[in-house]
């Protein structure tokens, strides 16, 4: 009976907390194949509105589909609530990670992170991506098919850690990036740590992982260069400073979160990007006019990617915030309840988790028309800069993403070099399942060929 009706001042929105201990965790990961707000979200806004109580991995959770609740919960970060996620999450991230951490020591690193992936870092890092893009590109379509899931996670990846460690996986001995496997599964998993699952593999890959970013800090402290140049170095000199609030921990899980959050994020939104494309003939003749007119409009047609070009593609941003949207990367955003709260008539107890659902949001009939069908013109005319309360697919309020012109600048280079010197053909996979993180199960696996060559067949 008290697992069923937990003690609450006022009244507890309606719903279920399932079964004793596991609660409806099952129900929450049962794999969904579509595009669409999952049924275990689906089911429960039809039977108990737009904001509900569940249990999930033991834990009572009320979840919010209702974009008044998710903006409130946003702006009160700090306040009425707090960053918080699953053990699952602090286990692999680790305890001391950006997303555990509050006032102080946060704003100090936030504006670290800012400094690296902000608009004047870009700037300069565009040509990188370019080289990235145009190398990666250019080697996929000398070989029969690639798989474009694991391609663009690894292009990324090499990017991302050289840009922050100088780390360079061909003049490497150890491979880095086989330590971050089935980290989607095991983030919002069942923390049970037993071989076989996809949690126990995180946590060994996270100890390997930070073995080598530690060994690598440690070498790099002993041995400082001159020139500051990447994120290693900032760290070495911050650390240095007499009264500095960093410690070494903090900054290896920040490297580790960072790694992660860059190359798996975007990864699968470029996946998604060209799986829709391919389905989308008319969408992807927009953005080919929009990409040769710049390449017409260029004095020099050897030189790359300018910051001016890449503000200049309007219909690249509506395609990048259209693909976003449908592809939900991030299925729910949880909070912690600070104190007690009454909204709309329902109380949220002291120390009850929140999730934020956004894909409820971006998947609502009455807040997007025809909400399955991929259509970046609805974006026209709409310029993002932050979350709305219809739109939080980088989250909203304090905590709002970070990475978010990292992840633009890269996927809006990346269709640039492809679709003016590329086409493809999808070979195989290509299927979604969302439990509930996206994945490819079984990759997208494309033919890439170069459209010189395509013209000549
Ligand atoms: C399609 C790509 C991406 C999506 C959909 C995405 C989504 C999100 C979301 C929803 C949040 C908010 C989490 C919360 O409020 O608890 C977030 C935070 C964060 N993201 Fe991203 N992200 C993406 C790319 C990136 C990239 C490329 C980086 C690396 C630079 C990054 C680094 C971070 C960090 C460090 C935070 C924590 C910020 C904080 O706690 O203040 N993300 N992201």
């Amino acid at each position: 009976y008290r697992w069923k009706s937990p003690t609450c001042n006022g009244r507890l929105p309606p719903g279920s907390m399932g079964l004793p201990l596991v609660g409806e965790t099952l129900q929450f990961f049962s794999p969904n194949t579509s595009d669409d707000i999952s049924p275990f979200i689906k089911h429960r806004i039809k039977r108990y509105g737009s904001i509900f109580k569940t249990n999930l991995v033991g834990r009572p959770v009320v979840v919010s589909t209702d974009p008044d609740l998710n903006y409130f919960i946003f702006q009160q970060e700090g306040q009425v609530f707090q960053s918080w996620y699953p053990d699952t999450f602090t286990e692999i991230f680790g305890r001391q990670n950006v997303g555990s951490l509050h006032g102080f020591m946060y704003k100090y690193l936030k504006n670290m992170v800012l400094s690296l992936f902000g608009p004047e870092s870009l700037k300069k890092m565009l040509s990188e991506v370019e080289h990235a893009a145009c190398t990666s590109l250019q080697h996929w379509s000398c070989q029969d098919t690639v798989e474009l899931k694991e391609a663009t996670a690894t292009m990324i990846f090499d990017l991302t850690a050289k840009k922050l460690i100088s780390y360079d996986s061909k003049n490497s001995s150890e491979n880095l990036r086989e330590n971050f496997v089935a980290f989607i599964q095991g983030l919002i998993s069942f923390p049970l740590d037993l071989p076989g699952t996809a949690y126990h593999k995180c946590l060994q890959g996270r100890k390997r992982a930070m073995k080598m970013l530690k060994k690598m800090l440690e070498e790099r402290r002993a041995k400082p260069r001159k020139e500051q140049s990447d994120f290693f170095d900032y760290v070495v000199e911050e650390l240095k400073k007499e009264g500095t609030i960093l410690t070494e921990a903090i900054a290896l899980d920040l490297m580790f979160v960072l790694l992660f959050a860059s190359f798996e994020t975007t990864s699968l939104a470029i996946t998604y990007a060209i799986k829709v494309l391919s389905h989308n003939p008319l969408v992807l003749k927009q953005l080919q006019e929009e990409h040769e007119s710049i390449l017409k409009r260029r004095e020099d047609p050897n030189s790359g990617v300018t910051w001016k070009e890449y503000k200049s593609m309007t219909y690249t941003f509506q395609f990048i915030n259209e693909t976003v949207r449908l592809a939900n990367i991030v299925p729910g955003i949880f909070r912690k309840a600070l104190r007690e709260i009454n909204f709309k008539g329902y109380t949220i107890p002291a120390g009850w988790a929140v999730m934020v659902c956004p894909p409820a949001v971006h998947l609502s009939p009455a807040k997007y028309q025809d909400p399955l069908s991929f259509n970046p013109s609805r974006w026209e005319g709409i310029e993002l800069n932050g979350a709305t309360r219809q739109f939080m697919a980088f989250g909203g309020g304090m905590r709002f993403c970070v990475g978010t012109d990292f992840t633009k600048v890269q996927m809006a280079v990346f269709i640039h070099c492809l679709v003016t010197k590329y086409r493809w053909n999808p070979i195989k996979g290509g299927n979604i399942t969302r439990t509930p993180g996206l994945q490819f199960p079984d990759g997208f696996h494309v033919q890439m060929i170069k459209r010189d060559q395509s013209n000549q067949e």
